[in-house]
């Protein structure tokens, strides 16, 4: 039984080592929350929210996390006795969606029930491997050659894969241009939704260019465009932004909506829901990848840990910490050897905090005691 004694939110403002464009914005720095528990024998879990500062990737930001952590995750939180991270499901069902939110609490929980265990966590998800392939993913660049250099850095630290991001402005050219230096890459692109259905016979086009495949072209609930642009399409469509539960997998499953999904912890609200997905694809033959979403160690860790499972089958990206942060919050950092993550075979996410990093990016601390709270 786990009782959490106290929640500490470590708010941290951490500057990106190089901006990250996509067809809707440029990212220049993460501003998160790192959320450390403390059970009643005061074994410590660790998560991390994975929104961002502004509503563009899903309706969630930083700072709406913190509200619904606050005002309603929290307190439920620390009224219940825990049994089993799963737990959590019920225990956050009076709060509609906010996925990120709950995931950064049920993360968490996860570390700090394997560390009760003393089981690293990618073992107590049942994950059947402990070294994950990874690839990188580009943000679009002001220059062709910027691009290539980008890349070429990429694949000569080994990354296995390179994922572009397209729009209707950048998007041909770009293709015609990678696949003339590297005909044989193992290369895919990501739309985050720049496309409408008119753009159908233009999607066509990308079918030359031997891609692993085309995540989210159309907007986030568009299950009937996708399927329709699938139906045209050789290249796999892979949902991103449109998969937040199990009933958006169900739902493109069985409209053909897409032949390959990415799972990412935040979007689905943790770990209980993401394993769901994953059995529910693997048993309907569609294959998922872990995607990343700039995280800062810990949630990096986390992401790792949930690439281990079976039906995971393309390289992840959540790569080296070195290709984001100047300095990550934990110690020893996320590196990359032969293309692969080693995880480590210590209980939970497998590494410590580096306090001394943490505090030199914290802005604030904000400390809910079970009974009482102190700011
Ligand atoms: O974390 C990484 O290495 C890649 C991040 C990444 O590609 C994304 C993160 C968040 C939003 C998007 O721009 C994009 C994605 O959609 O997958
Ligand atoms: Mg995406």
């Amino acid at each position: 039984m786990i009782q959490i004694e106290r929640v500490i939110l470590h708010h941290v403002h951490m500057p990106l080592k190089n901006p990250f464009t996509n067809s809707l914005t440029t990212v220049t720095d993460k501003d998160l929350y790192i959320i450390e528990l403390v059970d009643q024998d005061g074994i410590r879990g660790y998560g991390e929210t994975v929104a961002f500062d502004s509503p563009w990737y899903t309706e969630e930001t930083t700072e709406t996390t913190r509200v619904i952590m606050e005002q309603h995750l929290i307190p439920a939180l620390q009224s219940a006795s825990i049994v089993h991270p799963n737990d959590l499901v019920t225990l956050f069902q009076h709060v509609r969606r906010h996925q990120m939110a709950k995931a950064a609490i049920e993360t968490a929980v996860w570390d700090l029930y394997a560390k009760r265990q003393r089981k690293p966590l990618y073992e107590v998800i049942g994950g059947v491997r402990s070294q994950i392939p990874v690839g990188a993913t580009i943000g679009m660049q002001a220059t062709d050659q910027h691009l290539l250099e980008k890349m070429q850095s990429a694949l000569n630290q080994g990354y296995q894969r390179i994922k572009l991001k397209v729009s209707p402005q950048h998007d041909l050219h770009t293709l015609e241009l990678v696949r003339q230096h590297y005909p044989d890459l193992p290369l895919m692109v990501d739309a985050n939704s720049a496309y409408r259905v008119e753009n159908i016979d233009h999607l066509k086009k990308f079918d030359e260019y031997q891609l692993m495949m085309i995540e989210q072209p159309f907007a986030p609930h568009d299950f009937v465009d996708h399927a329709k642009l699938q139906e045209k399409l050789k290249t796999p469509i892979c949902l991103d932004e449109s998969i937040h539960t199990l009933a958006d997998a169900k739902t493109a499953i069985a409209l053909h909506s897409c032949q390959v999904m990415s799972i990412k912890l935040g979007k689905v609200g943790g770990f209980t829901h993401a394993i769901q997905i994953h059995d529910y694809c693997a048993a309907h033959h569609i294959p998922v990848w872990c995607g990343g979403m700039l995280e800062a160690g810990v949630g990096r860790l986390q992401s790792l840990a949930l690439a281990t499972l079976e039906n995971f089958r393309f390289p992840a990206d959540p790569g080296a910490s070195s290709r984001y942060w100047h300095q990550d919050i934990i110690d020893p950092e996320v590196t990359v050897e032969n293309g692969h993550v080693q995880l480590s075979k210590m209980p939970g996410i497998g590494r410590e905090i580096n306090w001394d990093v943490l505090e030199q990016y914290r802005i604030q601390q904000i400390v809910h005691q079970k009974s009482t709270r102190l700011r």
